[in-house]
């Protein structure tokens, strides 16, 4: 695996990293292997991740690329707790602790490449809705509305707060706003990390700097962010700090960003 970044800072996985909150936390993960029954060949497992190792610093953002079916999504979804077929092997340490799934509940938030908003609801009403779900039970609606305000603000979408979402067949909100209305639903819990799935598929370029523009503003109150992203833009791609590259369920690059150039291969 060529690296400009060491993994084996990361070798005591778990440690005492207590107070991330809110300095961020950092992610660990190492000999990561995940598989399941393949598809293709009965009683045979398919390898989706294998031997997978990096870390994610706070207050970074990192991205995760590679080929189509290269295990993007996998290694995502397996760091985020969300895989519940398959096995997977090896560590991962959030803040230098094992991941409980309540853990994960709490800390972190995803956003699905596909937006899961309901067109009948103005922004804000999605947002309060979600707030409304998420957050305690005990807390007082003010203060969940005071929680939505800040959100649009920090999203860039108070302009659009009243017009409804839409649909296909009702036109509403744009592609971006609609994309930064999603990462506002994941960001209602105050998550200390994000993970992003292919934030900026099928928005225009204009868009997609937009989008991860704002994404990378979340930076500054302690969150570490990882994204998987295709094709990005020169812009796009010289937000991230740090990059893990994939091909067929292996890391096959990962360091910082622009580390090449900056040693001059
Ligand atoms: N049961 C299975 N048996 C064999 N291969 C599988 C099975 N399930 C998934 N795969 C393969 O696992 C790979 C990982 O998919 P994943 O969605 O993580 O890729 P990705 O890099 O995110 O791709 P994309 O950029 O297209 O979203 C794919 O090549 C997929 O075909």
């Amino acid at each position: 695996m060529a690296s400009s970044m060491d993994v084996e800072a990361g070798k005591d996985v778990y440690t005492k990293e207590k107070s991330f909150a809110p300095t961020g936390m950092r992610i660990v993960f190492k000999d990561l292997d995940y598989s399941v029954p393949s598809n293709t060949q009965k009683g045979v497992k398919a390898f989706l991740l294998k031997k997978v190792a990096g870390y994610f610093e706070p207050r970074q953002m990192a991205a995760l690329m590679g080929p189509s079916g290269s295990g993007k999504t996998t290694l995502l979804d397996v760091l985020a707790g969300r895989k519940n077929a398959g096995v997977t092997e090896g560590t991962v340490a959030f803040a230098g602790q094992k991941p409980t799934p309540q853990f994960l509940r709490r800390y972190t938030g995803y956003v699905e490449q596909f937006d899961t908003l309901l067109g009948s609801l103005s922004v804000y009403e999605m947002l309060l809705y979600t707030a409304e779900l998420k957050r305690s039970i005990r807390e007082p609606l003010e203060s969940k509305k005071a929680a939505v305000e800040e959100l649009l603000t920090k999203l860039g979408l108070q302009r659009c707060r009243d017009v409804k979402i839409g649909n296909a067949m009702a036109k509403g909100i744009s592609g971006g706003q609609a994309k930064r209305t999603n990462i506002g639903i994941a960001l209602i819990t105050n998550p200390r990390v994000l993970f992003l799935d292919e934030p900026t598929s099928g928005l225009d370029s204009f868009t997609s700097n937009e989008v991860m523009r704002v994404v990378k503003t979340l930076v500054d109150d302690g969150v570490t962010i990882c994204a998987t992203i295709h094709s990005p833009t020169s812009f796009c791609f010289s937000l991230f700090d740090s990059l893990i590259m994939m091909v067929k369920g292996r890391v096959v690059y990962f360091g910082a960003r622009g580390a090449r150039e900056r040693a001059g291969w």
